[in-house]
């Protein structure tokens, strides 16, 4: 009889490019796909219904794909210590494998499971598989340290080799009736809708659900934008960047097949100036793996500031400011324009995150772990470390100390939407007014008035100065 093996999904909902399914495959085609609907996860207060809509849709997508190759993927609803011994137990298998995970509770949460399958006599393995150099792997010349700072960690991780596509696995053997059976009261159920979840959505997201998809809008990407990267991802306006941040988020898309494809970008031109536009993307895919080391390194980073003196930063933490921020109610057009593009998409240009999580933490002086948090309950790609990550590098109380950044709305908007287009299709009301006053934020009041739209909540200079001088108290 062929033994099963489980191969557990968690952030890796796709069957190509998959390291730790490659090798569960390697070791049994009878092979048993599982995930787990967690409620330690999905009863957060932070849960995005744009993000839960993605992750379900592409985990129907990937039990579909099971099924084509003659196997399935089972999905749990219930603690995964508990779900993932006795799955094992019941259908007698000696080995379960799973990719790493970089968040706190991810850690803790796989060091139960591996305990518990342990005290079964089960063996588990794992590896690193969402990342193309692991923790651990990108460290100082000078003392084998984690970096704190991107660039020398960029020099170091882009000289690096990278790994190889992973093998795919082809043919399955299914469980028989009898195996199912054995599962049933442990949890086992018909992969739910959004909605019975309690997450209906109903517009188009961000990206069409599943593995062929996300692979169709790489080589898409790829193929066009990538080469004009550098100038237009700075305009919201523009379809400048390549979307894929859900893809990411869930590892539908194979980080190894994300880089092969970048190299044949690269290799397909001969200009430089195009393959200086393949860098700059390929140093976002950077960023995105510096910001899990030091999660992974630092955990304490998802707790708070990173640096001490923030602890006691004297916020105004005002609920109005707060609730106009979040409603796109400032009176700061491109602040407005930004964050109701989140909250009717569950999506937001990356320059925008940066001006909105400026907006709040040095206009408004609002703690950024409101704005974090906002963050996660829309965003689509909602993921800690990246989230974190960005939200501590605007606060400036993250790890990468330079000097203080406080980014003028205005000038943001007549750099990067100098004719008003992203504000004009985000904030209706003010589309027919002068593109000056959009981009400026300088509405006449009675104009303002007449379309609805509400004056500034607070007067930049004045609050640009008065953080300034809060943060020269917290330093001293
Ligand atoms: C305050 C703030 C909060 C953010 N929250 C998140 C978040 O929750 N999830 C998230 O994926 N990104 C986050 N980002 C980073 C960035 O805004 C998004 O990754 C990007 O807008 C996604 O669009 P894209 O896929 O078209 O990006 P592209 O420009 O095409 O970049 C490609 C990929 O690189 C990665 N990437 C790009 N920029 C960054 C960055 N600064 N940090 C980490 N990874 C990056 C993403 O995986 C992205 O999909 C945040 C940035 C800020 C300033």
């Amino acid at each position: 009889m062929t033994n099963i093996i489980i191969f557990w999904h968690r952030r890796d909902l796709r069957l190509s490019d998959n390291i730790g399914l490659s090798k569960a495959y390697q070791k049994s085609s009878k092979l048993v796909g599982l995930f787990c609907l967690d409620p330690n996860i999905l009863q957060r207060d932070d849960i995005a219904p744009a993000r839960v809509n993605y992750m379900l849709g592409c985990l129907r997508n990937l039990q579909e794909s099971y099924q084509k190759l003659g196997g399935q993927l089972l999905i749990f609803q219930g603690q995964p210590t508990k779900i993932i011994p006795e799955v094992a137990k019941s259908l007698k298998v000696n080995c379960v494998i799973w990719n790493n995970d970089v968040e706190p509770y991810s850690k803790e949460r796989d060091k139960q499971v591996k305990e518990a399958l342990q005290e079964k006599g089960i063996t588990s393995e794992t590896y690193w598989d969402q990342l193309l150099h692991a923790p651990g792997e990108i460290l100082t010349k000078s003392n084998n340290d984690p970096y704190k700072v991107y660039t020398p960690f960029w020099r170091s991780w882009v000289k690096e080799d990278k790994a190889n596509i992973a093998e795919s696995i082809e043919k399955l053997d299914s469980l028989s009736d009898e195996e199912i059976n054995t599962v049933k009261n442990i949890g086992l159920i018909d992969l739910p809708t959004a909605k019975d979840l309690g997450y209906g959505w109903d517009i188009p997201l961000l990206l069409e659900l599943g593995e062929t998809a996300a692979k169709e809008q790489l080589h898409y990407f790829c193929n066009s934008t990538i080469y004009s990267y550098q100038e237009q991802r700075n305009f919201p306006a523009i379809d400048g960047t390549s979307k894929l941040s859900p893809a990411f988020k869930f590892g539908v898309i194979g980080i190894r097949e994300v880089w092969q494809t970048t190299i044949e970008a690269y290799e397909n031109t001969r200009s430089d100036e195009a393959r200086e536009n393949i860098q700059t993307w390929q140093q976002e895919i950077a960023w995105r793996e510096f910001y899990q080391h030091c999660l992974y390194f630092f955990p304490e980073l998802a707790e708070g500031p990173y640096r001490e003196e923030f602890q006691d930063f004297p916020w105004d933490n005002n609920e109005d400011h707060f609730q106009a921020w979040c409603e796109g109610k400032t009176g700061y057009p491109i602040v407005d324009a930004a964050m109701r593009q989140l909250n009717e998409t569950g999506w937001m240009h990356n320059r925008c995150r940066m001006i909105v999580a400026s907006f709040l933490t040095k206009d408004l002086m609002i703690n950024w772990q409101w704005g974090e948090k906002y963050f996660m309950q829309k965003l689509i790609d909602g993921d800690l470390s990246a989230n974190n990550g960005g939200w501590q590098w605007s606060a400036s109380s993250g790890m990468d100390p330079k000097p203080l950044r406080i980014f003028n709305p205005a000038s943001q908007a007549q750099k990067y939407d100098p004719d008003g287009e992203y504000i004009r299709l985000w904030v209706p009301e003010i589309s027919s007014l002068d593109t000056e006053y959009l981009v400026t934020g300088k509405i006449p009041p009675l104009e303002a008035h007449s379309c609805g739209y509400p004056q500034p909540i607070v007067d930049h200079k004045h609050q640009q100065r008065e953080f300034k001088e809060r943060y020269k108290q917290i330093k001293n």
